[in-house]
């Protein structure tokens, strides 16, 4: 004979730790369904299996399911870097995939709408995202870092050359997103300290930025560029990662300097932010996540250098 008890068996089965305030009287099943973090399509799917579960039970003629979400509370990490070409959108994928593997809901925002290159390195080119009325479904791919970025909207190819308003539209967009359970947002700057970048921070109040440099002094003035406008919106800065730093012959072993050493560190210094870590320069590092299996997502050395810098932005994260 079906009761509460194998009512909420079934529910076990489809909704499980989804399902509360089950009735059941007269061949009528009423339950609340919480359906935070789930998209439109996976909301309905759920209700779909809820039903058929219940309806196939003995006696039970009817099944009211009242859904509910929470809202999920969500705070945006900046990465930036004063130039272009530092490595900004590679360290942005690299740490969004190392924050995942250490357990968090990470998605990502490539704001770098007139370069994007953040489909190619988290390796989900040429998929489209769908919509839930006006908003946007991020894409989801093989590391768990749902992604928007206009190089899903826009033709394969084609130049993206939008003036200002319509560039920060376009970055709302990305932004206003359906994000569900994602939990931090990192968001890949657009090169440089434009209108783009300021309004972005106004509107959507980053918890804070990650400035990112090469070691030589010109990379370094740039970047202390964007530390400036990040105080200017009143923008934590979390600290500097020197990327590009040291290279080591695959020949020889020997370590060189091409763009210099230790210079970020002692610019972070200088500017009494945290230095994060350091990235060395490597084919390697370049091959593999252009070809959209960025190191991040192994144990080895070049995944190690990124987690420990994942490691201290969530231990930021932790104590705001
Ligand atoms: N540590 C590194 N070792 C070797 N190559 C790297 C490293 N970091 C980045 N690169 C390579 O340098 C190139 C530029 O990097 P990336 O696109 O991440 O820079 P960016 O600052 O985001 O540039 P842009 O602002 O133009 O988008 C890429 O081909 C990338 O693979």
């Amino acid at each position: 004979m079906t009761d509460i008890s194998t009512i909420e068996a079934a529910l076990d089965a489809v909704a499980k730790g989804r399902f509360s305030a089950v009735k059941f009287s007269e061949g009528r099943v009423t339950l609340v369904l919480n359906v935070g973090g789930l998209d439109v399509r996976e909301r309905g799917q759920i209700e779909i299996a809820v039903k058929g579960k219940l309806l196939d039970l003995d006696g039970v003629a009817k099944v009211d399911v009242a859904m509910t979400a929470e809202k999920v509370e969500r705070r945006l990490i900046a990465v930036a870097s004063g130039k272009g070409g530092v490595g900004k959108s590679t360290l942005s994928t690299n740490l969004a995939i190392a924050m995942q593997r250490l357990g968090r809901k990470v998605g990502m925002v490539d704001a770098d709408i007139y370069g994007p290159s953040q489909p190619r390195l988290l390796h989900c080119e040429g998929k489209r995202p769908e919509a839930e009325g006006k908003q946007l479904i991020p894409v989801p791919n093989d590391y768990d870092v749902p992604v928007l970025s206009m190089g899903h909207l826009a033709k394969p190819g084609q130049a993206i050359a939008w003036r200002g308003p319509m560039a920060g539209k376009a970055l709302e967009q990305l932004i206003d997103a359906h994000w569900g359970d994602v939990e931090e947002l990192i968001v890949d700057m657009p090169p440089g300290t434009g209108d783009v970048q300021l309004s972005m921070m106004q509107n959507h109040k980053p918890v804070g930025a990650v400035i990112v440099s090469t070691p030589q002094d010109l990379a370094l003035m740039d970047a202390t560029r964007a530390v400036d406008l990040f105080n200017q919106a009143k923008i934590p800065i979390i600290g500097m990662v020197e990327n590009m730093a040291g290279y080591q012959c695959p020949h020889c072993g020997e370590v060189s300097d091409p763009f210099g050493a230790g210079g970020a560190e002692a610019a972070a210094k200088t500017m009494g932010m945290p230095f994060l870590g350091r990235i060395p320069l490597d084919i390697e590092i370049r091959k593999s996540s252009d070809g959209g299996t960025p190191p991040a997502c192994t144990d080895d050395v070049h995944g190690q250098a990124f987690r420990d810098v994942a490691k201290k932005l969530a231990t930021w994260l932790d104590n705001q």
